[in-house]
């Protein structure tokens, strides 16, 4: 059986649950042999996080500490630059030979957005596109991205078949949380208990992560 490998890019501002379930979903419904967990360093899609890479970065590896299958990949962070997935891709085509099957895992409200990524008819060359559906968010019937999604859509056999070229879309459950919300639940110093790991919440608390700032105080004030 070729090797299966999964990327899993991420602001992950923070992680939490619903990424990491998602992640072991698809590990255990798709039989990957690894979910790279992928940190972007900077985006060129939205606007610099507020934490920064490294500090991103180790809030995934506290989360994947004891997964098997789970694992932090830095490859954006030591690359430097803008974070483009393109190059993700090929590099790890590059790594892992002609004959791993590589997928990248999105969901729907990162998908909808893809003709607005760097080169984005490229990145099938290296690897499968996996879409997940999220609550809210539906394929449009018309325009580029429709068309695209229909020429390439398989169901997921194709991920044993192919090495790379199609897009794949899954109904798994997404679990109704976001990064968002436990940004905003921590500014107001409220609990965000059960939506991600306690390590990654003991990590935010420490470095006082997301934490409303106290009004500046200034000669005039
Ligand atoms: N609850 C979830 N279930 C499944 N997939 C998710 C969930 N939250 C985010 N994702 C997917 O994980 C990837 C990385 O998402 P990201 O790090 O931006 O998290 P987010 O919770 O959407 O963050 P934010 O609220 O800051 O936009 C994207 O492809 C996104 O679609
Ligand atoms: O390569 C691109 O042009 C590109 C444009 C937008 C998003 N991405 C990647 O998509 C992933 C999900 O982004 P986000 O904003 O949902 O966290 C993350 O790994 C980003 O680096 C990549």
């Amino acid at each position: 059986m070729r090797p299966k490998v999964a990327v899993f890019g991420g602001t992950f501002n923070p992680i939490h649950h619903g990424h990491l379930r998602l992640a072991l979903d698809l590990v255990q419904q798709l039989g990957f042999d690894q979910m790279l967990l992928v940190p972007c360093h900077i985006p060129m899609h939205r606007e610099d996080p507020s934490v920064a890479s490294q500090r991103r970065a180790r809030m995934v590896e506290l989360a994947v500490a004891s997964s098997p299958t789970l694992k932090l990949d830095t490859r954006e962070l030591k690359r430097g630059s803008v974070s483009y997935s393109l190059d993700t891709l090929a590099e790890l085509r590059q790594e892992q030979g002609r004959e791993a099957s590589i997928s990248l895992i999105m969901g729907m409200d990162a998908y909808l957005g893809l003709p607005r990524w760097h080169r984005w008819l490229e990145l099938l060359k290296y690897g499968h596109i996996v879409v997940i559906s999220r609550p809210g968010y539906v394929m449009p019937e018309d325009g580029e991205l429709a068309a695209f999604d229909r020429e390439h859509r398989a169901d997921a056999k194709v991920l044993e078949q192919a090495v790379a070229g199609r897009v794949v879309h899954l109904d798994i459950r997404a679990l109704a949380i976001s990064a968002t919300e436990i940004r905003t639940l921590t500014a107001a110093g409220l609990s965000t208990r059960y939506l991600l790991p306690e390590t990654v919440r003991r990590y935010i608390a420490e470095h006082g992560l997301y934490a409303a700032r106290a009004p500046e105080t200034t000669d005039k004030s």
